[in-house]
């Protein structure tokens, strides 16, 4: 019986075309096809976040910049599946869509990546001037060393790495599972440890949305879910549910699973860096609902001890 092709969303940037062949490949495989390319095609389509490249994704009104042009295709039957990474997904998705898989964790990890390889924030000169454009990287630097000065700094890894060689800055971040991803050298550089830096919520994690109730997309996620990396997706995503779904506050969250039990380290900061609030939880591995609600315990724990300071953040007042 002839299969008909069920396209796969992506946005064209290495990373998230790395990202969508690898699930092509297990897709095809899931599936029994041999031809992947036939099977489950790939539609490449540039995202608004894609398109600005001089601002803070913040001052450009936030939500779903990656999301939504993969979700219209979705929504208007162009494509049967999208691939995000996981980091970059609003919490709260439009009518009719779900992520019904997550696919197996890359590490978490950020690096901060020096001109001669990286390094650890303490190691960095005095004033050092650190470029990045994640809010939670920039308060998490200046909790830790309130001398540097950040600078705004976008684009794909390469422009990223170019600007640091260059001398435009002396630091930048990069999470080491896109390096990792794109076969990158800088894949090999130590990592931040989780302890030194607590990772954005879901970093690592790459998610297959799909229309709610095509049963046919639906099966094939199913089988291809990575069940502890949902899990901790899940806990992760619940703390930001819980806080801000608008990206306009500072969080990180981190969850690991062990012994039949999942742990969840989570923190907001102010984007200054100077205020930080923090809280664990742990509980039973249970089904991924229990995770999430996990998650925002642990977020509304962070809300009550950040006050009316943490309020202003999240209202965008602050
Ligand atoms: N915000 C961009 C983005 N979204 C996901 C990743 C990396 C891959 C991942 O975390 O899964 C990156 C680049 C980066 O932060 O260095």
């Amino acid at each position: 019986m002839p299969f008909t092709p069920m396209p796969i969303a992506t946005r064209t940037s290495p990373l998230a075309l790395a990202q969508a062949h690898n699930l092509q490949a297990i897709l095809a495989h899931a599936a029994g096809q041999e031809d992947k390319d036939a099977a489950f095609p790939i539609l490449g389509m540039s995202t608004t976040g894609d398109r600005i490249t001089d601002r803070a994704l913040l001052a450009a009104g936030g939500k779903g910049l990656f999301t939504k042009e993969l979700e219209t295709a979705l929504l208007a039957g162009e494509a049967r599946f999208a691939v995000h990474s996981m980091k970059d997904v609003p919490t709260r998705l439009p009518d009719g869509l779900t992520i019904a898989a997550i696919l197996e964790r890359e590490d978490p990890r950020d690096v901060l990546l020096v001109a001669d390889g990286s390094a650890r924030l303490a190691d960095l000169p005095q004033g050092a001037v650190l470029g990045t454009a994640s809010i939670r990287r920039q308060a998490q630097a200046l909790a830790a060393r309130n001398d540097l000065q950040v600078v705004l700094l976008r684009g794909n890894v390469d422009t990223r790495l170019g600007k640091l060689r260059s001398g435009e800055v002396d630091a930048t971040f990069l999470a080491r599972a896109g390096l990792r991803r794109l076969g990158r050298a800088e894949a090999a550089l130590a990592p931040l440890e989780i302890d030194d830096m607590l990772p954005a919520p879901a970093q690592g994690c790459v998610g297959v949305e799909i229309r709610a109730g095509d049963e046919e997309a639906e099966a094939l996620c199913a089988a291809i879910q990575h069940p502890d990396s949902a899990l901790a997706a899940a806990a992760e995503r619940g703390v930001l549910e819980a806080l801000d779904g608008s990206c306009r506050t500072p969080i990180a969250a981190h969850a690991t699973l062990d012994n039949g039990r999942i742990r969840l380290r989570a923190e907001a900061l102010s984007t200054d860096g100077q205020q930080v609030w923090r809280d664990a939880g742990e509980a039973p591995v249970g089904g991924l609902e229990d995770a999430a609600e996990l998650g925002r315990h642990v977020g509304e724990a962070i809300r009550k001890a950040g006050g009316a300071a943490l309020a202003e953040i999240i209202a965008g007042t602050g």
